[in-house]
């Protein structure tokens, strides 16, 4: 180990300390009934080099729901299928408006604003209804093949929770469809989004499966090109600007990173050119986002020079 690696694992044994004094900050999701009884008191945090390595602290290797964080997957899968056509039916701007919101969606005539909340991940996964027979098998598979973990579930009482507490969603697809913006049954594209959410994966897990956005569209576990470098670049601006939905400002603000959040209390950030990390811990803030992963990621971020921070310039680890 050189010994800047030594300095990826101090900076994360010491981020793990800090940020287990805000535990016990915020609520754990509680309106997808299967996801209150999580444990609010586990943090952890990982760390994927664009070599390959992979540095852990905390409760790094325990599966979480990942949730939200699932839209990065089904919007990569959507654009290598239909590529700029996607984005004739969902838009690229923050909304400022909270996830599931369905007032902008009426006065903006079922398009939404962009692919990382709820409306818009419903349409990218209208689309994946349409290209695969298996829709929930194929992001497992997907998932699997990019962290490298043959062992990652769809949890299925988190996905019948998602099923039995479905009104706000199936009333979001609903109104997109009364526009002609979902193509497919609502019901068949609750299914495949609510499966998507209800993968259980590791920080370990999240931080490898998604290095390709910090590579350049690299996918490490799969010795591939996943998606072009331009692609990439792309879709960083967009987890710069929605990740974080109505919070997006200020994450950028205290953070600077592209980055996407999960009510599963994972989020995952990164460093175009060097990182992917992934923290968790499962209590909220009001706007949906760990309280605990943000304030690791905050002081991670404090680590990197401040060239790294945004733009991604070059830092050795
Ligand atoms: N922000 C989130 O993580 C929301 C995902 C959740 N499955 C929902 O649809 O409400």
């Amino acid at each position: 180990m050189t010994g800047a690696s030594d300095n990826v694992q101090a900076w994360l044994d010491e981020i793990n300390h800090a940020a287990r004094t805000r535990l016990g900050q915020g609520q754990v999701a509680d309106y997808i009934p299967a996801l209150a009884e999580r444990d609010a008191n586990r943090f952890g945090i990982a760390v994927c080099t664009n070599d390959g390595r992979v540095f852990a602290a905390g409760d790094a290797r325990m599966p979480f729901s990942v949730q939200s964080i699932s839209k990065i997957f089904l919007l990569t899968l959507a654009l290598q299928v239909y590529g700029n056509r996607l984005w004739e039916r969902v838009g690229m701007n923050p909304s400022g408006m909270p996830f599931n919101s369905l007032t902008q969606l009426e006065a903006e005539k079922g398009i939404p604003r962009n692919p990382f909340i709820n409306a818009g991940a419903l349409v990218v996964a209208d689309h994946f209804v349409s290209a695969y027979a298996t829709p929930a098998q194929h992001i497992q598979d997907v998932a699997r093949s990019l962290s490298g973990n043959a062992g990652i579930l769809i949890d299925q009482r988190v996905l019948a929770s998602e099923w039995k507490h479905r009104s706000r969603n199936a009333a979001t697809a609903y109104l997109m469809k009364s526009f002609g913006n979902i193509a497919n049954e609502v019901d068949d594209v609750l299914r495949a989004y609510f499966a998507c959410c209800a993968l259980e994966m590791s920080c370990v897990d999240l931080a490898r499966a998604l290095n390709y956005l910090a590579a350049g569209g690299y996918a490490h576990c799969l010795q591939q090109q996943l998606i072009a470098p331009d692609l990439a670049r792309r879709m960083n601006s967009l987890l710069f600007t929605s990740g974080m939905y109505d919070a997006a400002g200020e994450f950028a603000y205290r953070v600077g990173l592209p980055a996407k959040s999960g009510v599963g209390g994972g989020i995952v950030a990164v460093v175009p050119g060097r990182f992917s990390v992934c923290a968790w811990s499962p209590a909220l803030d009001r706007n949906g986002n760990s309280i605990a992963a943000q304030y690791a990621l905050e002081r991670l971020s404090d680590y990197l020079p401040s060239s790294a921070v945004v733009t991604g310039a070059p830092l050795t680890v």
